[in-house]
């Protein structure tokens, strides 16, 4: 199973409708997706239909908790079918009493990774969606993960945030996760029309270079209309610009994942 982790600290550039489209992009291509909604907002979890996060149980928060109070759980416990193919593990407000009770337990860092050990061999992808901070979810999903991939919004200029957020992903990859790569910046939002967005965007390609992926994703109400309506965006943007975008990022993450077997991951950058 090759785990990727969508992060950045940043609320707002476009994880949650990476995550659902690349989930969906993914199933498309034959493969067998569980995502994982590791933000108490449970944004993921309503983009995808269940619009009422707070009265599902069992959910993230629950089997998290029997990991870390030592109990056992069942592989499937929790993990709910969506119509789109996709499998998920949903999340609601209970998740952030997990953040909290994390800071004390022991192999803290490596409880979301546990849990996923137990599902791994029925899926070729999990993908998590992680909330905007770096806090102990984060970094579960850090050391958790083969690959981070970072969503940067073209509008603005992430500065310091970025930076501190690649210090964070090395330090999990030295300490708790050697294996762990950077799979890339994904530019979202972007409108090419605007000098704004692609100033930005050439100002982060002279900074990060060969680290942003070449498929970026541009500002579309289309993309926006997916969380409201609970949409699918390759069904609802057909042959649009989006869905042609995020059918692009499917295939260069698809081919992330075929580097990986084929070379090991690498340890170097
Ligand atoms: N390509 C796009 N074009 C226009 N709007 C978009 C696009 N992608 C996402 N949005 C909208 O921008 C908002 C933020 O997107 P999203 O929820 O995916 O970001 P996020 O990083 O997961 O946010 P959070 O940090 O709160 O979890 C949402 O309202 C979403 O519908």
């Amino acid at each position: 199973m090759h785990t990727i982790a969508l992060a950045n600290q940043k609320g707002g550039v476009g994880k949650t409708t990476t995550a659902a489209s690349l989930a969906i992009g993914l199933s498309r291509q034959g493969k067998k997706v569980l995502l994982v909604d590791a933000d108490a907002q449970g944004n993921l979890t309503q983009l995808l239909g269940w619009e009422q996060p707070d009265e599902l149980n069992p959910t993230l928060a629950t089997v998290m908790g029997k990991i870390i109070t030592d109990k056992p759980i069942e592989p499937h416990d929790g993990i709910l079918h969506h119509q789109d193919g996709v499998d998920l593990m949903p999340a609601n407000i209970e998740l952030s009493a997990t953040e909290v009770t994390l800071v004390n337990t022991m192999s803290r860092e490596t409880v979301l990774r546990q849990y996923l050990s137990t599902v791994q061999k029925d899926y070729d992808y999990a993908i998590l969606d992680c909330m905007p901070s770096l806090g102990m979810l984060t970094i579960n999903a850090l050391t958790a993960a083969n690959t981070v991939i970072i969503p940067v919004q073209a509008q603005y200029l992430p500065a310091k945030g970025l930076e501190q957020l690649l210090k964070t992903v090395m330090r999990v990859k030295r300490q708790l996760n050697p294996g762990l790569e950077i799979g890339g910046i994904l530019m979202t939002m972007v409108d090419s029309r605007t000098t704004l967005s692609r100033g930005v965007i050439e100002q982060i390609r002279v900074a990060y270079g060969g680290r942003v992926l070449r498929s970026e994703i541009p500002r579309s109400i289309r993309a926006a209309e997916i969380s409201l309506e609970h949409k699918n965006i390759f069904e609802h943007d057909k042959d649009g610009r989006v869905a042609g975008a995020y059918e692009s990022f499917t295939r260069e993450v698809m081919n992330l994942g075929r580097q990986r077997q084929k070379h090991g991951p690498d340890l170097t950058r």
